[in-house]
């Protein structure tokens, strides 16, 4: 059979659909592939901070659209690039075993970055958390591929560190630039952060059986569990919010974190269910931080930033 495979240009995306085409063939050795890579909203516009493209889904809404038209089979997502709401018809079919899932500061550790120092990130929620653990930092936004943002460090930038995905650098053989992995109970990464997600049409059950051989139960359950608790808030990706669910025996665990935006408040919840209980669990946290203020502290994150959050409910 030839899969159609939909992805973007950058060598990230290449290596996630490699490694994804790797796995199928693995388990399904007459499998064929074909690449067709294309430009997202993201891609197109690389100035703006992600919070100003005021839409979820800058990563994802062409790719979708291939999808529906049959112009392709499948597409491989950063699963944290992927908005909880998918568009009719289509399923997130397949999520592999989860890579590292933390985030790391490369350049410098926390405890020796100086007084004041620059530090590099383009998302609001490595912003509040780092200002929440070191508010004398200065957060410089960036924005662009791995590569170009590790070059940063020390450069034109006068940068003194950059904030990214241990996942992202591991995949581009880069993890000896990281310099402290970041404990996910202090800093909670982005939600389905370090997790692919193969998504496809929900009409093609050869095509579905093919990619279940390649989903990894727990990876499955610890993202159905960050994506429910996430959908439930009514965010997206680029909001402040961390979450780490991670496996504790046979029971999931799961820790999140709402942080303002000067990094002065944070309102966090943890709590544990029987591993078959996902998305239970991420439905109690997400009220759980609703009720310990969290949607107000999310939307006044939003207002800083002179952008539009206004949560309606679940
Ligand atoms: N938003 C960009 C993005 N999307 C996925 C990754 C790599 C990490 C992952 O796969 O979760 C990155 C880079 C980063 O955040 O450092």
């Amino acid at each position: 059979m030839l899969l159609k495979i939909g992805t973007r240009r950058s060598p990230l995306a290449i290596a996630q659909t490699n490694y994804i085409a790797s796995l199928i063939k693995a388990k399904h050795p007459q499998a064929e592939f074909s690449l067709h890579p294309i430009a997202t909203i993201a891609d197109k516009d690389r100035v703006s901070e992600f919070h100003q493209f005021g839409i979820i889904g800058v990563f994802s809404t062409e790719h979708e659209e291939q999808l529906t038209s049959g112009e392709v089979d499948i597409v491989v997502h950063s699963l944290k690039d992927l908005p909880t709401t998918l568009r009719k018809g289509l399923v997130l079919a397949a999520v592999p075993e989860r890579a590292d899932a933390r985030d790391v500061l490369c350049g410098a550790t926390l405890a020796d970055l100086p007084q004041g120092a620059r530090v590099g990130t383009g998302s609001l929620r490595r912003r509040s958390q780092m200002l929440s653990l070191r508010p004398d930092v200065e957060i410089v936004p960036i924005r662009g591929n791995v590569g170009p943002r590790l070059a940063k460090i020390n450069g034109d930038d006068g940068l003194d560190a950059v904030i990214l995905a241990q996942a992202g650098l591991q995949r581009l053989g880069l993890e000896g630039a990281t310099s402290e992995l970041l404990d996910p109970m202090l800093f909670p990464y982005a939600i389905g952060q370090g997790a692919l997600g193969v998504q496809a049409r929900d009409d093609n059950p050869a095509i579905l059986a093919m990619l279940k051989d390649i989903e990894d139960p727990k990876a499955r359950a610890e993202v159905d569990c960050e994506r429910a608790m996430l959908h439930a808030l009514g965010a997206g990706c680029s909001l402040p919010v961390g979450a780490s669910a991670t496996w504790r025996g046979d029971r999931l665990f799961l820790h999140a974190q709402i942080t303002s935006y000067d990094g002065a408040k944070r309102i966090t919840a943890s709590d544990d269910r029987a591993g078959g209980e996902a998305v239970e669990l991420g439905l109690a946290t997400a009220e759980a931080l609703r009720l310990a203020g969290g949607v107000d502290v999310l939307e006044a994150s939003y207002r800083s930033i002179g952008a539009h959050f206004k949560y309606v409910g679940a």
